[in-house]
């Protein structure tokens, strides 16, 4: 059963389009991997996905409601990692996160995600003080606040060590076994191979190719079976290479 419907979505920046005519739908209970060359639009979707970015066209619907009409229900089923500049530096771990709380109806509590992200000790850090590795790990725990339906992650582990990275896969696994829909975007193959039921990859505008992991490598690695080559052969050597 789909989740997320998007169809004939378009966005451009002035002259520059980035996204043309997307048609997706995401199952529930599944994890997609968005993949992509740097700039290619991922961030883009992502925010046009949740509402934070209108697109010229199209529509979104989330569990059937439209994002944009429906803004205030959609709010209480999506959890958005925010972006890093939007942390208030001044604030603790513990204060942004009941901040964060105070926004919804229904939320986890301060405490819970603290301890699911494995946070606890840092508590009373303030935000300006926090390495990259716990700063991820409040990020990701600032999406799960309002115990959402479904989940969106930019990039969630870029920049952590593998113990970071294990903790927010196994956050992200907890999700879907808990029935949760999770969408990230990331430039780690490994990552998409091991996590992702379905990737999509974005090219030119476009999810160029959507399968599972293992789809996906059988029908374009060359050289090597790795979802690497697959890309690669799929998204150009070069800055102009693609499929045709
Ligand atoms: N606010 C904006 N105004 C104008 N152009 C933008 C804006 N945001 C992004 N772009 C442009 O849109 C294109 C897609 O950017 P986006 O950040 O969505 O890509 P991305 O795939 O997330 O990139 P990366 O992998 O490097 O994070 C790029 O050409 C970028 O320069």
């Amino acid at each position: 059963m789909s989740i997320i419907e998007i169809s004939e979505l378009n966005k451009s920046y002035g002259p520059n389009d980035v996204l043309e005519n997307i048609d997706l739908r995401i199952d529930k209970g599944t994890i997609f991997g968005i993949l992509g060359r740097n700039g290619v639009g991922k961030t883009t979707f992502l925010e046009c996905l949740v509402g934070l970015r209108k697109p010229d066209s199209g529509t979104i619907r989330i569990l059937d409601f439209d994002v944009l009409k429906n803004r205030k229900q959609v709010l209480e089923e999506i959890g958005v990692q925010p972006q890093e500049a939007s942390l208030l530096n001044h604030l603790t771990v513990y204060e942004i996160l009941k901040l964060f709380s105070s926004f919804y109806r229904k939320s986890n509590s301060a405490d819970q995600i603290l301890s699911q992200m494995s946070l606890e000790d840092i508590g009373e850090k303030k935000i300006n003080t926090l390495s990259v590795g716990q700063k991820r790990r409040l990020l990701v725990g600032l999406a799960l606040i309002p115990d959402p339906q479904i989940v969106v992650l930019d990039e969630p582990t870029s920049g952590v060590d593998p113990q970071i990275r294990v903790l927010i896969w196994e956050a992200i696994r907890t999700l879907k076994n808990n029935g949760r829909t999770v969408i990230l975007s990331t430039h780690f193959m490994d990552e998409a191979n091991q996590l992702c039921d379905t990737v999509g990859i974005l090219h030119e505008k476009k999810f160029i190719v959507c399968g599972s992991p293992e789809d996906i490598i059988n029908t374009y690695s060359t050289n090597e079976k790795t979802l690497e080559n697959a890309f690669i052969n799929i998204t150009g050597h070069d800055l102009r290479g693609g499929l045709d």
